[in-house]
């Protein structure tokens, strides 16, 4: 088996590659640059994930919808003053066959401009409100950027959630309540922590009200990473699509509908996978790994006599079928000429989070033993104890893994208050929380002044290393620090004159 060949701290980028790629989760489309194709592994994932929210929107009254994935030209135009910020990113479709089309259709990189002349169609009452929709499908934003398998990918796989209340306030709890689903599928089910907040003026979607943001951080290079968005859009679409309701005090006057859109895409996936895996590969916590538990038979030598071998194989069937029945998701590696060794490296290499072996030697205690992915920790397990350890030794290393991951964020989402010791801590792998005027030319500014100089940029393989970034807002958390004593504490920008807003979460970023 070809492992990892290089260690996550030594090249966390070639790192990411081959582990996506070895433990059978992406293979690259070579067709065309910038696409991936995802693959079981992969699709296990997405799916736990797209079961857990779909039952609980569902739960809020969201229904599904499907729109075409092609939108005109006249509709883009509708919004296009923030469209144009993103027109580099859109793919067109000019010919059908070997005629071009009389008018060009773009591929839908979101679909606001897509539904919303529908919403001002169907949206006419009160009545109609709140007027939820809902549709998973893949879009389309050609990146000019480096692609890379989850995190930017010219298509990806996302939910894209667009409703219409009848006031501020109501679109309001709205936002929050999906920004918790979002903030529970990282927690709950990917093991990974993260931050809710606000996005500043600067980072937040330009066609909305104010977003709403579940923000992650990868150990290995101390970045923040955007994990998904909820966004209140105030009346902005609607008035620009014209989606009204009569107003139910005032007959003859019309309301423009308060509208949410919330998206939360396969990017999710590279956050788990930069997060928990490690130099032997894939680390999968265990709500959403599509092999929980692989059993594997062990001690069979060529000294054993058929009929003992056969008798322990028939064991080992049972043991299996008693943790299906367990409702674990378990399978037995019964391939013959490889090694013990070398299953054990292939399904660690895929991230299964607990491995079980079953030699001769256990099944003379009536013990299995056992191997957890994340720690390396060994144990045995009484046969007669298996269907209540085994799902409890999972539900262990799924909090560990949570746990592990909080403890690492906490620890490197440093408050500070002196501007000196801001690029230490992000050359130190921190995120910053820091008191700011929230201001977006104050945020360039600071970004401009935490970038690293060339001159001094550690020698790279070209002599000269890339400047080190600039770092970027993530989140105004909603969860402030103490401290900021409003009127009096100022702006950490050296240059800003400007009193603080609120404390605001800074880090170079993905
Ligand atoms: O997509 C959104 C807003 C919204 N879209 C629906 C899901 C939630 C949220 O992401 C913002 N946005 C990001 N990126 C792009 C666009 C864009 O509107 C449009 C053009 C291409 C690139
Ligand atoms: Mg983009």
């Amino acid at each position: 088996i070809i492992g990892i060949t290089v260690s996550k701290s030594e090249n966390f980028s070639q790192w990411y590659q081959e582990v996506v790629l070895k433990a059978e989760m992406i293979e690259y489309y070579t067709e065309i640059s910038g696409f991936f194709i995802m693959r079981p592994a992969t699709m296990h994932i997405w799916n736990t994930i797209r079961k857990w929210f779909q039952e609980r929107i569902e739960a809020m009254g969201v229904e599904e919808t499907s729109f075409p994935m092609f939108l005109s030209q006249k509709s883009l135009e509708k919004e296009k003053d923030h469209v144009e910020g993103f027109a580099p990113e859109l793919a067109w479709v000019t010919k059908a066959g070997d005629k071009d089309l009389e008018v060009p259709v773009a591929v839908r990189p979101t679909s606001e401009a897509v539904m919303y002349p529908y919403y001002s169609k169907w949206i006419r009452s009160h009545r109609d409100l709140p007027f939820r929709l809902n549709q998973w499908n893949s879009v389309v934003r050609w990146e000019a950027k480096q692609t890379t398998p989850f995190l930017r990918a010219r298509e990806f796989l996302w939910q894209e959630g667009h409703t219409a209340h009848l006031t501020e306030q109501q679109a309001g709890e709205e936002v929050l309540q999906i920004l918790e689903l979002y903030a529970g599928i990282y927690e709950q089910l990917l093991a990974v922590p993260v931050v809710r907040g606000r996005k500043t003026e600067a980072e937040k979607f330009a066609g909305g009200y104010y977003t709403t943001t579940v923000e992650g951080y990868i150990p290995s290079n101390g970045r923040g990473i955007q994990g998904a968005t909820s966004h209140c859009l105030g009346q902005n679409f609607s008035k620009m699509f014209d989606i009204t309701v009569e107003d139910p005090n005032e007959k003859g006057k019309h309301i423009h509908v308060w509208q949410n859109s919330w998206g939360l895409s396969t990017r999710v996936i590279g956050v788990m996978v930069m997060i928990h895996g490690d130099d032997k590969g894939l680390v999968l916590p265990p709500r959403i790994a599509k092999i929980q538990s692989i059993l594997i038979p062990v001690g069979l030598t060529a000294k054993m006599s058929a009929e003992e071998k056969e008798k322990h194989l028939k064991h080992l069937d049972e043991l299996f079928y008693t943790l299906k029945k367990a409702g674990i998701r378990v399978e037995v590696d019964l391939r013959e000429g490889y090694t013990p060794a070398w299953k054990f490296n292939d399904w660690e290499l895929k991230g299964v989070p607990l491995r079980l072996e079953f030699g001769p030697k256990d099944a003379a205690k009536d013990v299995v033993s056992y191997a957890r992915r994340d720690t390396g920790e060994k144990g045995t397990i009484p046969i007669a104890e298996l269907t209540a350890k085994v799902p409890e030794l999972l539900e262990t290393i799924q909090q560990d893994m949570y746990n592990k991951a909080d403890a690492a964020y906490r620890a490197h989402r440093v408050k500070i208050t002196n501007w000196d010791e801001v690029v230490p801590a992000l050359d130190a792998k921190n995120v910053v929380i820091i008191p700011h005027c929230l201001v977006p030319e104050c945020e360039d500014k600071v970004k401009e002044l935490t970038t690293g100089r060339s001159d001094d940029a550690a020698d790279g393989p070209e002599g000269q290393k890339a400047p080190s970034m600039g770092m970027k807002s993530l989140c105004i958390p909603f969860e402030q620090p103490e401290g900021l004593v409003k009127g009096e504490t100022k702006c950490l920008n050296p240059e800003c004159t400007r009193l603080a807003e609120q404390w605001c979460m800074f880090g170079r970023s993905y």
